[in-house]
């Protein structure tokens, strides 16, 4: 039921709402880059619990403890959040739009804008979610991916909300922006295994980078850039990097040393326009996923708390 154009006819105004939002977005980003990497994690881990609802943006109240309070959700940077509500200050400024766009459009666009403004592409996004009326931390348990997991663990996880392999290969490349606490990969350069002190499926160069980045008893606020090579950019460098035994979490590694997902890794490490083609189609079914309409949601007036 989600389509393109949707706020066309429901606030119609000289500026339409991807362009405020949009706006919104773009001012967000010259003031700093995390709004790039922090909306897009927001965008995943909003929509992989309760689906696409803004439920990951409502914040604890005195009786419930929100999905955003979750060990999971600790690490979502605040300029997602941030993005989120300016752009729907920006919005609801218009007299016709005012309280007529919901929280997860919003997320939607903002995240379709932060793609583009990174270098990405650009795409349609499909609209007409509602809001979601719950948040619970305990919803959270088990619904997000886990830096450790390996092939068949990521495939079961993202075919439970209707996304293939090449989906799942595909979205990871998200993590060609954005960083990463130490905490997540110590394991894989400190006392791996009896055998391997390293993680073997990691360069020797890189893990020496990583250890001199993110030494044992490291400040544990320390993030380091998951794309050593163009941090910055939205482009298929995560995929070259995984052909370099630099992906930084075994769940990106795996995509590579795992015989089934290596030739989609290799397409794309040398076909920028399909990896592009295939980002865009995974990320507008993720955007399907979970959608509420009816009486399962409403408009929220302020993101982060109910109406
Ligand atoms: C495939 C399984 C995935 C796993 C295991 C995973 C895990 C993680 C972890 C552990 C971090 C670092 C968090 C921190 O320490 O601060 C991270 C960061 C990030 N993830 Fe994922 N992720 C996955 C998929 C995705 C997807 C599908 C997207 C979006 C489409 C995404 C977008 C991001 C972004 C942009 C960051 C950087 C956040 C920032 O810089 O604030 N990830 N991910
Ligand atoms: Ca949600
Ligand atoms: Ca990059």
């Amino acid at each position: 039921q989600l389509r393109q154009n949707y706020y066309a006819n429901v606030c119609p105004n000289v500026e339409n709402v991807e362009n405020i939002v949009r706006n919104a977005v773009k001012q967000k980003f010259q003031q700093t880059f995390v709004t790039v990497p922090a909306t897009l994690r927001l965008f995943f881990h909003d929509c992989f619990v309760q689906g696409c609802d803004a439920s990951v943006i409502i914040s604890s109240s005195g009786n419930n403890k929100a999905e955003k309070d979750h060990p999971d959700n600790l690490s979502l940077a605040g300029d997602g959040f941030d993005t989120v509500i300016k752009a729907k200050a920006a919005v609801d400024a218009i007299p016709s739009c005012r309280n007529k766009v919901s929280c997860a459009d919003i997320l939607a666009m903002a995240t379709r804008d932060v793609v583009a403004l990174s270098g990405g592409p650009s795409y349609a996004v499909e609209l007409g979610r509602l809001d979601g009326l719950s948040s619970t931390a305990a919803s959270v348990n088990g619904k997000l991916p886990q830096p450790g997991f390996n092939l068949n663990q990521l495939n079961s996880m993202f075919a439970a909300h209707g996304l293939s392999q090449t989906d799942m290969i595909a979205l990871s490349a998200a993590h060609t922006v954005g960083f990463s606490h130490c905490s997540r990969f110590a394991n894989r350069i400190y006392n791996f295994s009896r055998q391997n002190p390293v993680d073997p499926t990691l360069s020797k160069p890189y893990a020496a980078q990583l250890q001199s980045m993110c030494p044992r008893n490291v400040d544990p606020r320390i993030a380091i850039n998951m794309d050593p090579n163009t941090p910055r950019t939205f482009d298929n460098m995560y995929f070259k990097n995984l052909q370099q035994g630099k992906g930084l979490f075994t769940s990106d590694q795996v995509l590579f040393t795992d015989q089934r997902s290596k030739p989609t890794v290799n397409t794309w490490a040398n076909n920028s326009p399909a990896f592009q083609k295939a980002f865009v189609a995974a990320m507008t079914k993720l955007g399907r996923v979970g959608v509420k309409t009816g009486s399962n949601g409403n408009i929220r007036r302020d993101c982060g708390a109910f109406n």
